[in-house]
C-alpha cells in the first residue's frame, strides 16, 4: 500500500488492448474487482475461453477472478473507470460508456496517448465533451503493457485536480513494482504522452536512416524543447514535462524497438509507406494520428514544431524520408535557450 487512502473497489477498464489488460490485472493485485471490457463479443469469448488476451497480451495468465465482457451495462456498481481506448476511439467511447452508466459522477482515468484529430482535443477535454459528470484524471508514463504485465518496475504519473482523489487512485494502482506519482497537470501529462509519440517516430526515422546515435540524441533534445513549448503555450507546466509523464516516456520510446511508434519511423526510415506499414497491424501508433493535429494545434498556439511537422509530412506521405532529413538539418543556426524562445 502506497498511501493510506482508500482504494476504488469496483473497476471498469474500457478497452482489451494490451495496456488495458495490463492495468486491469494491476488492478486485481491491488485487491480491486475489475471488468475488463472489449467492444467485440468474439474478442471477450474468446478471453474468457482461453484466460489469455492471445491477440494484445499474449503468453499472460488471466485469472479467473477478473470478469470480462462486451457488455457496457457491466459498469453498473463501478465505482471507478480506466479508459484506455485509442485517442482516435476514445470520444465516441466514453460517450456510449456514460450512456450506459446513466451519466453517472464516476472518477475516470485517461489512459490513452493522443490528441482527437477531428476536434483537436487533448485527452481530458474529449471526456469533458463526451461525459461532462464524469471527474478526470489522466495515467501516462513510460510504461510497456508487456513489462508491466510481467511486474517490471515501472512509474509513471497519475494526475489529477483533487489531490485525495488522487490518492484513491494511487492505493488503486499502486504496487511495489507499479510506482504511480502524483500531479495536479493533467494537461502537462496529456501533451507528454501525446508528443512523445511523434517524437518517436523521428528517432525511428533517423534509426531507419542509419543516421547514427549521436544524431537521434540531438532530435531527442530538439524535440524535448519544441514539446515544452508547445506544453507552456497550452498552460501545462514545463516542469511536468521534465517528469516520468514527458522525458521520462520520451527516453523509452524514442530509443526503444518495443515501441510501435518508434518501430513505424523505423520503417518509415528504410524506405516503407506510412500507408503500407499501418494497414499490415492491428495495433495502435498514436503517433502518426495525432501528428497532423498536433501541428495544427502548435500552428494556432503560435508554436513552431519542425520535429513534428516532418512526421506530419511524412506520415501523409506529402515528403520524401531524405527531404525530411534534409530539412531538418539545413534549419539557421542560433542560441539554443529552448524554453526561452517560443518561435525558432
Ligand atoms: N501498449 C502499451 O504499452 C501502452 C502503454 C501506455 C499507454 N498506451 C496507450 O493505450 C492506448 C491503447 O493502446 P493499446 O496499446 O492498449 O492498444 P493495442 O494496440 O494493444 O490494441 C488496439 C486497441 O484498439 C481498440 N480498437 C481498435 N479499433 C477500435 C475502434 N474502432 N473503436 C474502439 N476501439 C478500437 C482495440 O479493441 C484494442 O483495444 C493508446 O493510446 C496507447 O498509446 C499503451
Ligand atoms: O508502443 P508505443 O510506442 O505505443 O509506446 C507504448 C507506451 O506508450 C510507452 O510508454
Amino acid at each position: 500500500m502506497m498511501t493510506n487512502a482508500d482504494p476504488f473497489r469496483r473497476l471498469f477498464v474500457q478497452g482489451a488492448g494490451s495496456w488495458g489488460t495490463a492495468l486491469a490485472l494491476l488492478g486485481l493485485q491491488t485487491g480491486a474487482e475489475v471488468v475488463l471490457w472489449t467492444r467485440r463479443e468474439d474478442h471477450a469469448a474468446a478471453m474468457r475461453g482461453d484466460r489469455e488476451n492471445q491477440r494484445y497480451l499474449p503468453g499472460v495468465s488471466l485469472p479467473p477472478a477478473l470478469t470480462i465482457t462486451a457488455d457496457r451495462g457491466a459498469i453498473a456498481g463501478c465505482d471507478a473507470v480506466l479508459s484506455v481506448v485509442p485517442a482516435q476511439f476514445a470520444g465516441g467511447e466514453l460517450a456510449a460508456l456514460r450512456e450506459a452508466s446513466g451519466a453517472a459522477a464516476l472518477p475516470v482515468a485517461l489512459c490513452s496517448k493522443g490528441i482527437e484529430a477531428e476536434t483537436r482535443r487533448l485527452m481530458p477535454e474529449v471526456l469533458k465533451a463526451a461525459w461532462p459528470e464524469a471527474a478526470p484524471a489522466m495515467l501516462s508514463g513510460p510504461s510497456f503493457a508487456a513489462d508491466v504485465a510481467k511486474g517490471l518496475p515501472t512509474a509513471v504519473t497519475l494526475a489529477d485536480a483533487d489531490r485525495d482523489r488522487g490518492e484513491r487512485w494511487l492505493a488503486t494502482l499502486g504496487t511495489l513494482t507499479f510506482r504511480p506519482y502524483w500531479s495536479a497537470d493533467l494537461t502537462g501529462v496529456a501533451i507528454g504522452g501525446a508528443v512523445k509519440n511523434v517524437l518517436a517516430v523521428a528517432c525511428g526515422v533517423v534509426e531507419g536512416q542509419g543516421l547514427g546515435e549521436s544524431a537521434r540524441a540531438a532530435l531527442m533534445a530538439r524535440g524535448f524543447a519544441e514539446a515544452a513549448r508547445f506544453a507552456v503555450a497550452l498552460g501545462a507546466k514545463v516542469e511536468t514535462l521534465r517528469g516520468l509523464s514527458g522525458l521520462g516516456d520520451m527516453i523509452l520510446t524514442c530509443v526503444s524497438p518495443q515501441s510501435r511508434n518508434y518501430s513505424l519511423g523505423v520503417a518509415l526510415g528504410q524506405g516503407e509507406t506510412a500507408a503500407d506499414i499501418l494497414s499490415k497491424r492491428h495495433t495502435v501508433a498514436e503517433g502518426a494520428k495525432t501528428a497532423p493535429v498536433l501541428t495544427a494545434l502548435a500552428r494556432e498556439h503560435g508554436v513552431e514544431m519542425p520535429v513534428a511537422e516532418a512526421v506530419a509530412a511524412l506520415v501523409a506521405g506529402d515528403i520524401e524520408v531524405d527531404d525530411v532529413v534534409d530539412s531538418l538539418l539545413s534549419r539557421p543556426l542560433r542560441p539554443e535557450s529552448p524554453l526561452l524562445r517560443d518561435k525558432t
